[in-house]
């Protein structure tokens, strides 16, 4: 009987959970799902109060849009999610305005044709002039990787890199532009430039995915032309109703406050020990586990992986969920950022109640903010994580509400959690890493996929496509 081993039950673990049961074969007739804490879902969490206010901790909102977001909604259809569902249209400013914090005032990042012509603070020039840069500036083709803000400094210009991609990669990795791969982070301009010589050539005439769906919730999207959505309680939703399926299938088994501590991959089956010293014997194992978990599980037997694995940096975020009194939003947006540049020790602002008004509190006008800190500057700013005090991030957060947003509205209710090592960083080089560690896993044959954020893509719709592609190329078999 054919067994597989699915390490961490967060959002890519429940995925290929989900889409191996969904295959028509049943390649494996038993399936375990070994999950170290007790709860599920990995950095998702959402929390609802009695009066009805959603906090997210984590992921709170999803792309409906590319490759992974069309496939994430026909997940949700799957699942039977849908009347759940609640989008935000394109039409929206939560869609339409993004800000920066800069030079003690907030700006709205250029978001319409007149924006495009006309020069807007902090740029130098009207957006047009960068894009016209990037035309005439010669395409390096050399193949070779570059750090984010290099890349766009070197084809858009400084203004670009300092106020748009900086605080874009701090708003989607926590991170350093001046660290991150563009090869492995925004990897469709990098090969823009390989293939079509610039941005906007490639843009132009590269090649275009033509994504095809027959859902009638992803039709329902395009119509209704959303941005982003969430599910009425937060996204929470999505794990919880994938556990439910899964636990309602007789041939899986979850496992939860088991941690994996030893993956033996030197005989023909693997040996899962687990630390209740469990030892499980399976034919493959599906690991979702942050690439730092699992470099130490695959030491003993091979060093060149997990030394390959260990070399995947994390950063930690602190997560303060402030509800105010009133509605007191002084402008309407997805949030603000702040560049690296500025004197602040925030990363940015998501502004919750523009972006999802229905999980505001029910019995009374309120407003939700989610202030996030640390990222790539974790130690510079606060030092060791391990003895970091909850306070510093609460009282920062709201000393940032009032003074960048000039919100003097007093708080009813704040959270604050330290997620520690929560996002991947694919550092410069990170591409390179990986050939390493699929070579060794080809060349040795080793019955071990590896899914989640570690590897090719940090948001929730890249783990839950990743997993399904994988199930896919494993068990030979075409998901609908
Ligand atoms: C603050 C924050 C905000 C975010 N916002 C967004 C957003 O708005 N949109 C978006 O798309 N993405 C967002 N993300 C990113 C996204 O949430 C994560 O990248 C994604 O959820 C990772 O899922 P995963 O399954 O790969 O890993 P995880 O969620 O880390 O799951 C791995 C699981 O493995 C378990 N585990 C670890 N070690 C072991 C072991 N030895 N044995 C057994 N189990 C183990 C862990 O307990 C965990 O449950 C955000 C992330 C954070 C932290
Ligand atoms: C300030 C820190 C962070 C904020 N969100 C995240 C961090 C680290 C994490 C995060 N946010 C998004 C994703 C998924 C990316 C994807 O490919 O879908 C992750 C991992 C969503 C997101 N957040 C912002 C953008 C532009 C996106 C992409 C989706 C979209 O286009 O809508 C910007 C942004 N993030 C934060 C703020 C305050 C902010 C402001 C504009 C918080």
């Amino acid at each position: 009987m054919s067994v597989a081993a699915i390490l961490g039950g967060g959002i890519a673990g429940l995925s290929t959970a989900y889409y191996l049961t969904r295959t028509a074969q049943q390649a494996f007739k038993r399936i375990i799902l070994i999950e170290g804490s007790n709860h599920l879902g990995g950095w998702i969490k959402s929390v609802r109060q009695d009066n009805g206010a959603v906090f997210e901790h984590g992921p709170r909102s999803l792309r409906g849009s590319g490759q992974a977001g069309i496939n994430a909604l026909e997940l949700a259809e799957d699942l039977g999610l849908e009347s759940k569902i609640i989008a935000v249209p394109r039409s929206r400013p939560a869609a339409q305005n993004r800000f920066i914090y800069v030079n003690n005032k907030i700006h709205i990042l250029p978001n319409s044709f007149k924006s495009l012509v006309r020069k807007t603070e902090p740029f130098d020039k009207a957006f047009i002039r960068y894009l016209i840069n990037d035309l005439i500036t010669k395409g390096k083709r050399n193949g070779e990787d570059e750090t984010i803000y290099d890349f766009v400094a070197r084809r858009l210009g400084s203004d670009m890199a300092n106020y748009a991609i900086d605080p874009l990669c701090r708003g989607v990795y926590a991170g350093d532009a001046k660290q991150l791969s563009i090869k492995s982070t925004f990897h469709d301009l990098w090969k823009f430039e390989q293939e079509n010589g610039g941005i906007i050539k490639g843009a132009l005439i590269g090649e275009k995915q033509k994504v095809q769906s027959i859902s009638p919730l992803v039709e329902r999207s395009k119509k209704e032309r959303w941005a982003i959505w969430s599910l009425d309680n937060g996204i929470q939703g999505i794990p919880d109703r994938m556990v439910d399926v899964l636990n309602a299938e007789p041939n899986v088994e979850i496992m939860t406050e088991t941690k994996c501590t030893d993956l033996d991959l030197s005989g023909p089956r693997v040996k899962v020990t687990c630390d209740n010293s469990e030892i499980l014997e399976v034919d493959h194992v599906f690991s979702t586990l942050p690439a730092m978990n699992l470099s130490p599980a695959v030491s003993t037997n091979h060093q060149l992986l997990s030394s390959e694995l260990s070399k995947i940096p994390y950063v930690d975020v602190a997560v303060v969920n402030v509800e105010l009194k009133g509605q007191v939003m002084p402008f309407l947006g997805f949030g603000h950022l702040i560049p690296s540049t500025e004197n602040s020790k925030v990363l940015g602002i998501v502004y919750d109640s523009c972006n999802f008004p229905e999980h505001d509190r029910k019995d009374q006008p309120s407003t939700r903010l989610t202030c996030m800190m640390g990222g790539a500057w974790f130690r510079q700013l606060f030092g060791d994580p391990e003895t970091a005090n909850l306070d510093t991030f609460t009282d920062l957060a709201l000393e940032a509400v009032r003074e960048q947003m000039g919100i003097t509205a007093d708080p009813s209710e704040v959270c604050t959690t330290l997620q520690r090592n929560c996002i991947p960083q694919y550092v410069i080089g990170h591409s390179q890493v990986m050939d390493n560690i699929n070579g060794y896993l080809e060349s040795h044959k080793l019955p071990l996929s590896l899914l989640g954020a570690s590897y090719k893509g940090v948001s929730v719709n890249d783990c839950i496509y990743h997993a399904k592609l994988e199930v896919e190329r494993v068990t030979g078999e075409t998901l609908p």
